[in-house]
């Protein structure tokens, strides 16, 4: 039986704004601890909310309905009266954009350990924020300007910036969403390597649009459409021996974009129904 470190059970997140979205329904899930979980499928499937909805994130904004749950260790994330901030500091976020708080790098790193009171001493504070720097591979490139701030770096340095202040917290969980996707070729490739380095140690749940990222780095691939769950496997069972018709259309590069609303009445799309 699989060690899974996050589960979700019949996990359905419904937009209930101006018109109903049914963007995740019913997708019961394990993510294997300490292995990186690639969310993959067509733009519009639902890989976001489904990341946002494992640490509640989506609740941030409004007209958004819930069923189901999540499951972290065994500990319900929904069913539960531990405050938000403990569950998104066991369960951290990246997101796409590299995104430095308006502080020293240093203080970028050093910010959760501050807030949740979680080191000793000065010099304590010190070892965490070198110890986190250094497994983003980022301490040799800004240790003799811990000072500056975050925000003058590069945004692949950034991005690892981020994935440092996340990680300094000792999240359970790590959600990476699109982290390299707003990078140049070069950053999007350090950050991958970061990632690559990272994930024998950490469960990373991880959305991209790119196959190859996939393919390079994940041990375990979700393939979403329309909200459902079509395949689930290990990356190399999943690219070589495909099961599902939709899963080889989609390896192979076909079927790709989910339909426009506007060109066909009876194309597939995401549920939505006029709001009542
Ligand atoms: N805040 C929102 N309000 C209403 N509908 C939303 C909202 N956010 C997303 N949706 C809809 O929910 C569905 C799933 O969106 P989501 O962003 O999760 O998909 P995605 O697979 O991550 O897309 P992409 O790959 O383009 O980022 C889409 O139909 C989208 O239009």
């Amino acid at each position: 039986m699989t060690d899974a470190a996050l589960t979700t059970d019949t996990l359905a997140v419904t937009y209930t704004g101006n018109r109903r979205v049914e963007a995740v329904k019913g997708v019961s899930l394990e993510f294997p601890r300490n292995q990186l979980t690639a969310i993959i499928g067509p733009s519009g499937c639902g890989k976001s909310t489904l990341l946002k909805s494992l640490n509640r994130l989506h609740e941030i904004q409004p007209n958004v309905e819930i069923s189901g749950d999540v499951t972290l260790n065994g500990r319900s994330v929904y069913d539960t009266d531990d405050p938000i901030p403990e569950i998104r500091k066991r369960i951290g976020y990246v997101p796409q954009e590299p995104t430095p708080l308006p502080l020293s790098i240093y203080e970028n790193v050093a910010y959760g350990l501050r807030i949740h009171g979680e080191f000793e001493s000065d010099a304590d504070l010190d070892d965490r924020v070198e110890r986190y720097l250094r497994k983003v591979n980022l301490w040799e490139e800004v240790e003799d300007r811990l000072d500056a701030p975050g925000a003058e770096l590069s945004r692949g340095q950034i991005q690892r910036l981020c994935l440092a202040r996340s990680l300094a917290v000792e999240p359970e969980v790590l959600l990476c969403d699109e982290v390299t996707s707003a990078l140049d070729p070069v950053s999007a490739e350090t950050v991958e390597e970061t990632l690559a380095d990272l994930k024998s140690e950490y469960t990373i749940v991880m959305v991209t649009h790119s196959m190859d990222q996939a393919r390079r780095l994940a041990d375990e691939i979700v393939f979403l459409y329309l909200g459902e769950v079509v395949e689930t496997n290990d990356a190399t069972s999943f690219f070589e021996n495909p099961q599902a018709e939709r899963t080889k259309e989609f390896v192979a590069g076909h079927g790709v974009a989910v339909p426009d609303d506007s060109d066909d009445e009876q194309s597939e799309k995401p549920s939505v129904t006029p709001e009542q």
